[in-house]
């Protein structure tokens, strides 16, 4: 999913992108202008291990990584000494702008070249920005200390700004001490030292928005606010509907910990059964989702320990936002089973995830995504579950409060044309 930041010095981007750790694990970065070049500190891993020193020079921008494209170990800010670009989403057509297996740094040359034939920056991003088909929340940092900020025309990815501070989340902001309003779809924003002094749309189409359903079922912190609608009462009404569309008669409703806890209230709230927390995460794992094959696998054996007090002889409904792999559910399960639990009800607060999303998460392969090849009853079955019940997309849309969505993982609908080609690469690019 990745995170960004722009602040009046790197020091403040550092703090910003501790407060969206969660949106990215995988490598970590940050570009400042120090005279008159950019400078550049960024490593693998999460924000601490990967920026080990950095001072109060400005202005600065930085990333955390998710990636979707270009393979694990690229580092954002992708940079030269005369400009810097940190983006959330995905370029599902790259490969028409730049000869490279990754969309940061097609869209960072295809822009510098237009640079190179005379435009200026703001024209030259426009320009690279209309031809791309896909997602994007992005910052650019030029050596002079402007900083560019665009959100794309259908506004998959959530972007927020007060002044010269800009982050993917509006909890991130609050974090530093700061207001926000959020960038608006198909809006570009030009700082210099410290004001916002251009303010433009990007394309024509200003038609219905998409913003990413998934933003609110998973991504985002509770406290953020995406599109104007509070990430926590999303979800809550969530859990809501889906004890509506899928009851369960238990005794005890468990919220998986940490991103399933909003909705379980919510689960809890609608049915009149007790909610009491049994599962405890690790609170050293972070989260599996976001990470790369292999390590979900082992993760899922130390994330979670269970309080039998809470489950033993009793029929359990457990909670979670989403199941995607199946991973963490199978292993839950067992473990409820393992401390005597009567019954097991498993009940995601988002519908089945079906198809894989090229706007910028990680859900490329149909077959990775459990829900396209099995029914409720298979998954009943091989979790060893008394049921399995998903909300409704329509109940998916009612709790988010707008039809301005995306919801193509879940209904393999589209809002932007993606061609055969555009798979074929999308899939070779992220694997490489
Ligand atoms: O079906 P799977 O492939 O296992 O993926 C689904 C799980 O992954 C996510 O949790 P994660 O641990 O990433 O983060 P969280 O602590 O924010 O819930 C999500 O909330 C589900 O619990
Ligand atoms: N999740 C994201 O926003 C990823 C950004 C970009 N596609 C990359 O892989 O670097
Ligand atoms: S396909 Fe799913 S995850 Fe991707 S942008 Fe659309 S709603 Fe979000
Ligand atoms: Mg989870």
């Amino acid at each position: 999913m990745c995170g960004i930041a722009a602040a009046r010095g790197a020091d403040e981007v550092y703090l910003l992108l501790e407060s969206l750790q969660h949106r990215g694990q995988e490598s970590a970065g940050i570009a400042w202008v120090e005279g008159d070049e950019i400078k550049f500190v960024g490593g693998l891993g999460l924000v601490k291990e990967a920026i080990k020193e950095v001072t109060d020079k400005g202005p600065a921008i930085g990333h955390v990584r998710y990636s979707t494209s270009g393979g694990y170990s690229r580092i954002q800010p992708v940079h030269n000494k005369h400009y810097a670009l940190a983006f959330n989403g995905n370029i599902v057509n790259f490969y028409e702008l730049w000869n490279t297996d990754w969309d940061a740094e097609a869209l960072l040359m295809a822009i510098i070249n237009e640079i190179t034939k005379g435009k200026d920056v703001v024209s030259s991003v426009k320009e690279v920005l209309r031809r791309v088909r896909g997602s994007y929340s992005l910052l650019m940092l030029t050596s002079k200390g402007q900083v560019i900020v665009a959100r794309d025309p259908k506004g998959f990815r959530p972007l927020a700004f007060e002044g010269a501070y800009v982050a993917s989340e509006t909890a991130a902001l609050e974090d530093l001490g700061k207001g926000w309003k959020e960038v608006e779809a198909n809006e570009l924003l030009l700082i210099e030292e410290g004001e916002i002094v251009r303010k433009e749309r990007i394309s024509e189409y200003d038609g219905k928005r998409a913003y990413c359903a998934f933003e609110y079922v998973y991504f985002e912190r509770p406290e953020s606010y995406f599109n104007g609608i509070n990430v926590h009462e999303s979800r809550k009404r969530m859990g809501m509907i889906l004890a509506k569309e899928k009851p369960a008669d238990a005794d005890v409703v468990i919220p998986v910990p940490d991103s399933g806890r909003s909705a379980a209230i919510g689960f809890s709230r609608a049915s009149g059964i007790p909610l009491d927390e049994a599962l405890v995460k690790n609170r050293y794992v972070g989260r599996s989702f976001i990470m790369p094959p292999g390590m979900r696998e082992k993760i899922a054996i130390k994330k979670y320990g269970v309080v039998k007090e809470v489950v033993e002889g009793k029929r359990v409904v457990v909670v979670d936002d989403s199941i995607i792999r199946g991973t963490t559910m199978k292993r839950i399960v067992k473990l409820l089973r393992d401390k005597g639990a009567k019954e097991v009800h498993v009940r995601s607060a988002s519908p089945k995830v079906r198809a894989p999303c090229y706007m910028g998460i990680d859900f490329p392969d149909p077959k990775e995504l459990i829900a396209s090849m099995k029914t409720e009853e298979e998954l009943a079955e091989l979790w060893g579950a008394d049921s399995v019940g998903y909300l409704s997309v329509e109940g998916l849309v009612k709790a988010i409060g707008t039809e301005e969505l995306c919801l193509a993982c879940f209904t393999g609908k589209y809002p932007i044309r993606i061609t055969e080609e555009d798979k074929v690469r999308h899939l070779r690019a992220h694997r490489s």
